[in-house]
């Protein structure tokens, strides 16, 4: 999934201003940003509910909203409350809903059981919590076995209990290999949850990478994916730079806590015939970047970017 310099107007208010989002296959993907940046837009662009003024926006390889019928049946979405009928129970709307979309019945029973209602099923809808009603919202959403997932701050004013369900329905999607994007405006819940995030402000990404990098510290850095990772390593200490090894690649720092020249490092590898496959440069941490953000501070040069493909 991704967009290219998105823009949205509504009566003449600019409130997409050059969005760029890459959301990697596979994996959670955090859309982050304050109340009013604009994350419910991207996402009705992205689902050809909304038009753009400006910018291209793809799922699954497709433009949208031209090529969307193309791969509708492969996406599910929550972006508003989904209409149940409240005097039916949780597995009967499903029924109803599966019926209505030409889903086989014995699915039903399969997207009860992987958000965790199958001991609720037969409870009439009215007695759900509400955590309960939004499981059983992403439940309709798999019905048509969706690769790609989209919700809409799902965990909108849902309780401890509700939130935790949802977070570990959205983990569970992600672990058996679907695409889950999920907006939302509290940080530590994108935390908990992401493999990868996108910050949002003022209608653009200011931010976005995966959250291991975010979540490591917030000295400055660059990563360096690289195949001869033991020899790269030697070099670049050699070389005088800090570096530290996880099983994504090299994290390289100065000694001084300065940031290093990220084309300085593709030379010195490049030099001795050793070839990153990726070198990014990492200046702030996610919690930096959300201060800033919610404090309304101007990041300017200091934002980090990371691209993957769609
Ligand atoms: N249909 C519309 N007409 C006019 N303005 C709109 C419309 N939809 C959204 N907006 C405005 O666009 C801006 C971005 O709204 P959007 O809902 O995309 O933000 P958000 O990040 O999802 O916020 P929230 O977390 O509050 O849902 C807001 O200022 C909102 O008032």
């Amino acid at each position: 999934m991704q967009a290219n310099g998105l823009v949205k107007r509504y009566s003449g208010r600019t409130v997409l201003n050059g969005l760029n989002l890459h959301v990697p296959r596979g994996g959670v993907h955090g859309l982050l940003g304050p109340n009013g940046s604009g994350k419910t837009t991207s996402i009705r662009i992205l689902l050809g509910l909304v038009r753009a003024n400006g910018g291209e926006a793809k799922i699954l390889g497709q433009t949208v909203p031209k090529g969307l019928t193309r791969v509708i049946d492969e996406v599910g979405a929550i972006v508003e409350s989904p209409k149940f009928s409240p005097r039916m129970s949780g597995r009967h709307n499903l029924n109803v809903l599966a019926d209505s979309i030409g889903a086989p019945a014995r699915r039903v029973s399969e997207v009860l059981l992987e958000v965790g209602l199958a001991a609720d099923a037969d409870r009439h809808f009215t007695q759900y919590s509400l955590g309960m009603k939004q499981r059983l919202a992403i439940a309709a959403t798999l019905l048509k076995r969706p690769s790609v997932l989209i919700f809409d701050e799902p965990t909108n004013g849902l309780d401890p209990v509700g939130i935790h369900d949802i977070r570990t329905t959205m983990r569970g999607l992600a672990d058996s290999g679907r695409t889950v994007l999920v907006s939302s405006h509290i940080l530590s819940e994108i935390e908990q949850i992401a493999d990868s995030v996108s910050i949002i402000a003022g209608g653009k990404v200011v931010a976005e990478g995966s959250m291991q990098d975010f979540l490591s510290d917030g000295a400055p850095h660059v990563r360096v994916r690289i195949e001869r990772a033991l020899e790269a390593t030697d070099l670049l200490r050699a070389a005088g730079w800090r570096v530290d090894v996880d099983e994504t690649g090299l994290r390289v720092s100065g000694r001084s806590g300065h940031l290093p020249d990220a084309a300085v490092i593709a030379e010195t590898l490049g030099m001795a015939n050793l070839w990153p496959q990726e070198l990014t440069t990492r200046r702030v941490s996610l919690e930096q970047v959300f201060l800033h953000l919610t404090s309304d501070v101007d990041l300017g040069a200091s934002q980090s970017r990371r691209r993957w493909a769609s």
